[in-house]
Parts: structure tokens; sequence; C-alpha cells
């Protein structure tokens, strides 16, 4: 059990991300950051340094519980303020459970600028996998636009309304081809074919494999926006981990990946070793619009410069969603996962909507558009002080007759900013209900993300969520996860035990989506919070209550 210690430097540089320069947020001069490594138990001390001119920035370590330190969560206005430009954040915490992590910004949309990168941790010497593998590859898969985060937030806040539409370009470990494809020869788009000399910072990188091995490839996706799916030609992939935490294992010819999500899974390299395959990532779930991010498979007995000769990997249909459910319902955990408590205290209802705010388009929680306070919660909330934000409870359900199936009878809704309250300790069931969103016939889909907890996934649903779906919950191998997509006109059930004192986001994991309101604040004991840092506090009025508590007037 280790200290690790890293400098990060946040700032803008320019890079050929796609193969077109663009700028994009860099850590130590690199897209995307550094790769964390570390080991379960071990503890990360990372002096984050804003290089920025004219923005605060902060950093979220995804899927990290944050036990005991939740003043370290990354989360601009709610677990810490942000840091300003010049200044030094020390994010110090434990990481307590092997797995695929990643880290990205969460300060307005610098998430979609690039501010991102990987963070693994793996078993201590000694223990071991419940499954075998020769070596390891990891895949952080996002995507790229063209304008700039700042014309995007703008677009989204504007009337009439532009939205940010389909990415550009899909990355894989940050590199995209724009104005070409690996294999333009097999598509019927007219792209043109890339011509790589090499050493190219846009070219993709080729996972260089032996014949007869098993691989281990870590794939994490930190999309703004799309939904994905993965496959590697003429190979089976098993699926090992999600979200950091063992699954059953299953074989499957492709995975989808939502925004937020981390999987595991196994390859064995045993196809004809004198040929090369494709590895590819396509969009789903939304009408695509992007060509799929592609690279090569390369057994070293031949040149990775050879074409493959299987076919391209087709995405499945965007809009086929039962085929994106059932994959989603072969998720479940491995023997040994920790299991739910068998009843809950308390439970909530979040209906997701799109609304109107003003004439604005946003999206709202039970009729409730997120908008972040000036005060971080946690500090707020720990000193009691009452004008940070709303202090009336947030609204726990909706109306019995909303319509689900329609768009909005009244469309308006309010921006807000209050919070859910929990003891500690008390179990809380969540059932995210979809519904239409402002046009007709349009539902989309979201990956809901939870600090601070692992929560079990107790099911999914069609419609409007009934008393007796309950009796369908999988209270005995639900997986645990971070992240949980709801489907269009569905609703997903969760569960998890408000065990970890602390201000925590849930929100969808689309950034335009949150940015446009689509997220909820919980806090748990947090009175409990012991330590929080001044420098997490020197902001709103928990900056001004720390002058006057250690100073007095000026
Ligand atoms: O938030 C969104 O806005 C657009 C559309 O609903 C309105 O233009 C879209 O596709 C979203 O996901």
């Amino acid at each position: 059990e280790k200290v690790r210690h890293y400098k990060f430097d946040v700032e803008y540089i320019f890079k050929k991300v796609d193969c077109l320069e663009h700028v994009v947020m860099g850590i130590n001069g690199q897209f995307p950051g550094p790769t964390i490594r570390a080991e379960a138990g071990d503890t990360l001390d990372i002096a984050l340094t804003n290089k920025l001119d004219t923005e605060g920035t902060v950093i979220h370590w995804h899927g990290i519980r944050m036990k005991g330190t939740p003043w370290a969560d990354g989360t601009a206005s709610i677990s810490q303020c942000a840091i300003n430009p010049g200044e030094t954040f020390h994010y110090r915490f434990k990481v307590d459970k092997a797995g695929t992590y990643f880290y990205h910004g969460h300060f307005g949309m610098q998430r979609s600028a690039g501010l991102y990168g990987s963070l693994i941790v793996d078993l201590p010497e000694g223990q071991k996998e419940p499954f075998h593998y020769d070596e390891e590859f990891n895949l952080l898969l996002s995507d790229w636009w063209h304008t700039s985060v700042h014309e995007q937030e703008v677009g989204l806040s504007s009337i009439p309304f532009r939205w940010i539409g389909e990415p550009q370009t899909l990355l894989i470990n940050g590199r995209g081809q724009f104005d070409c494809s690996l294999g333009a020869k097999f598509m019927s788009t007219g792209i043109p074919q890339c011509n790589f000399k090499g050493g190219e910072e846009c070219a993709p990188q080729i996972l260089h494999v032996l014949p007869n091995k098993t691989y281990r490839i870590r794939i994490a996706s930190i999309t703004a926006l799309a939904s994905l799916n993965f496959a590697i030609s003429n190979h089976k992939l098993v699926v090992v981990e999600a979200d950091s935490n063992y699954v059953q294992p299953f074989v499957v010819d492709d995975i989808d990946i939502y925004s937020g999500e981390s999987y595991s899974i196994l390859l064995t390299t045993g196809q004809n070793p004198n040929q090369n395959y494709w590895v590819s990532v396509g969009v789903r779930g939304r009408k695509p619009n992007t060509t799929q991010a592609l690279t090569i498979l390369n057994y070293q007995t031949i040149s990775a410069s050879v074409y493959p000769i299987t076919p391209l990997p087709e995405t499945p249909l965007w809009n086929d969603f039962e085929r994106s459910k059932a994959f989603t319902k072969k998720i479940v955990a491995l023997m040994g996962t920790p299991q739910p408590p068998k009843y809950s205290n308390k439970r909530i209802f979040l209906l997701n909507t799109q609304n109107r705010v003003n004439g604005y388009i946003k999206w709202s929680i039970n009729n409730v558009s997120l908008s972040l306070p000036p005060t971080p919660y946690l500090g707020a909330i720990k000193f009691n002080l009452k004008g940070a934000f709303d202090q009336r409870p947030s609204p726990a359900t909706f109306p019995d007759d909303y319509d689900i199936t329609i768009p909005p009878k009244n469309p308006n809704s309010t921006i807000g900013n209050g919070v859910y309250m929990f003891e500690k300790g008390e179990v809380v069931d969540v059932i995210l209900q979809n519904a239409n969103a402002l046009s007709a016939n349009a539902s989309e889909i979201h990956p809901w993300h939870l600090h601070g907890h692992d929560f079990w996934v107790l099911g999914y649903g069609e419609g409007k969520f009934k008393e007796e779906d309950t009796k369908k919950f999988n209270l005995k191998n639900p997986p645990y996860r971070n992240t949980v997509v709801i489907f269009p006109y569905g609703w997903t059930a969760l569960r998890f035990k408000a065990d970890n004192p602390g201000a925590w986001a849930f929100h969808c994991h689309i950034e335009p989506h949150l940015h446009m309101g689509m997220g909820v604040v919980f806090a748990e004991a947090v009175q409990n919070v012991k330590r929080i840092p001044a420098e997490a506090l020197a902001c709103g009025l928990t900056g001004k209550f720390l002058i006057n508590k250690n100073r007095g007037h000026y």
C-alpha cells in the first residue's frame, strides 16, 4: 500500500486529434492525459495545477468511491470549488478496488474538450483475478467535434437552441481519422483511403498480438454523446468485468458500451495468424452520422500493414434497441460480488423529461432542471449555510397520470438546485423513468452515473414502472455498477446503500445533457464528513464563512 504522487498540469494544447489540428485540453502536454496505474489499497496524491488562462477546472475520478474523502471527488460546485487559474489543488484518495477506471473534467463541458485519461487499478501482488490472461490492452473510447466546446455551450443555451449534432470523429486512445478511413476500400461511403507514412499522431494504434494467447482488453467509454459498439472481426469476446466489478463471464460477438461505462473482455488469438483483423467502434442508440473508428489486430507473424481480408465489422442497427437490451441483460454479477440488502428503506422516482424554461431547451428530473450553485454543496451542508442552495426537499416522485408516451403536455419546467438528503446507512431504491422528449416519437438513451458508490441494477422494464414490477427485481446476482442506461420509453431500477458520507452527483453522462440540467445531487450524512481541506471551500458562501470564522472582519 503505497502513496503514489503525480503532478498534473492542465492546459490547452494544439493537437491533430483526428488528423485535423484543433485545440484540446491536455495534461502535462499530453492528450489523453497520462494513464495512472496503481494497486488496490494505494493512495493517489495528485497535485493538479490549473494552467488555463481564463477558466477554472476540476478532475473527477470516475468510479472511485472516495470513502472518507468526498472532497476529492472532483465535481465543481458539489464536492469542491473550481480550481482557479494558476492554483494547485491536491487530490488525495485511496483506490480501494481493482478495476478499469478513468478520470475526466467535471466543470462546464471540459470533458468534451478532451480533459480525460485512464486510471487502472491492479490487484495487490499475490492476489489473482478470477480469470486468466497473458497480456492486456487498454482502449479509451471517445468522440470528437470540430466546433469548440465554448461554441457548443453557447449553442445549447441560446434561443433558438443549437444542438451539437453527431460527433465528427470517434477516437480510440485519443486518435481518430476524420478525412479518411483505414477501411475505405471496403466501404461504400466514398470516404478516401487513409495513407499513413508512419509516425502520424492521428494514426491508429495497432494491437500487436501473438497467436494462441489470451488478452484482456480494457475498454472504457468517455464519450460526450455517442453510445458505442465494439467488435473484432472473426473473434469472440468474453465479458468478465463491468465498471470495475467482475461479472459472470459470457461470450458475444460485440459489446455495446455507453458513456461512463467500462468493461474488460478476454480475447483468444486462435484465428489464422497469417491475416490481420479489424477492430471496429461504431455508433449506436442515436441515428449515426460518424464513420466507424478502425484499427488493426495484428498477429505478429505478418506485417501490420497487410490489409485484413475479413469483412469490416458492421455496427448493429442504431435503433435495434431489443438487441441492446439483450446485451445489457446478459450482465450479471460474478458469485462473490456484494449482494443487495433484501429491502430498501426508501424509494425515489426520477422522471427524465426534455422541457423548456423561458424558451430555453432543458432536461429535467421531476420537472426540475439542475443548475449548480456557486457554493459547493459539501461545505454548504456541513456548515449549515442555508443560503447556498434551495432548502426545500427535491421532488421524489412525479404525478401518477403523467403520460410518458407523448411529449410533455406542459413542457415548462423550473430551474433548481435542491438536494436529496439521505441518512447514514439508508438503503435507497431509485427508479429512473424515461419518457418522450419534446418532439413526438422521440425518447433517447441516457446513461446515468452515480458518484461515490456502486449500485445494484435490480431490473429494466418497458413503459411506466408499476408496483408489481418489484416482484421481478433481481436480488440474487444483480450487476454491481456505477453507470446504467435507461432505454427509450423504459425504466431502470437500482438500489444503493447511503453508507458514504458526502455530496454526490447522480446524472446523465451525456455531457450536453448534464449541461442542460439532467442531474441531481444526493447528500448523505454530511455531518459525518471530517477534515475537508480549506482549498476545497475557498469560494462562494463557504469561502466567506471561513474568512469570518478565522479572522473576523477586515
Ligand atoms: O438534448 C438534445 O437535443 C436534441 C434534440 O432533442 C433537440 O434538438 C437532441 O437530439 C438531444 O439529445
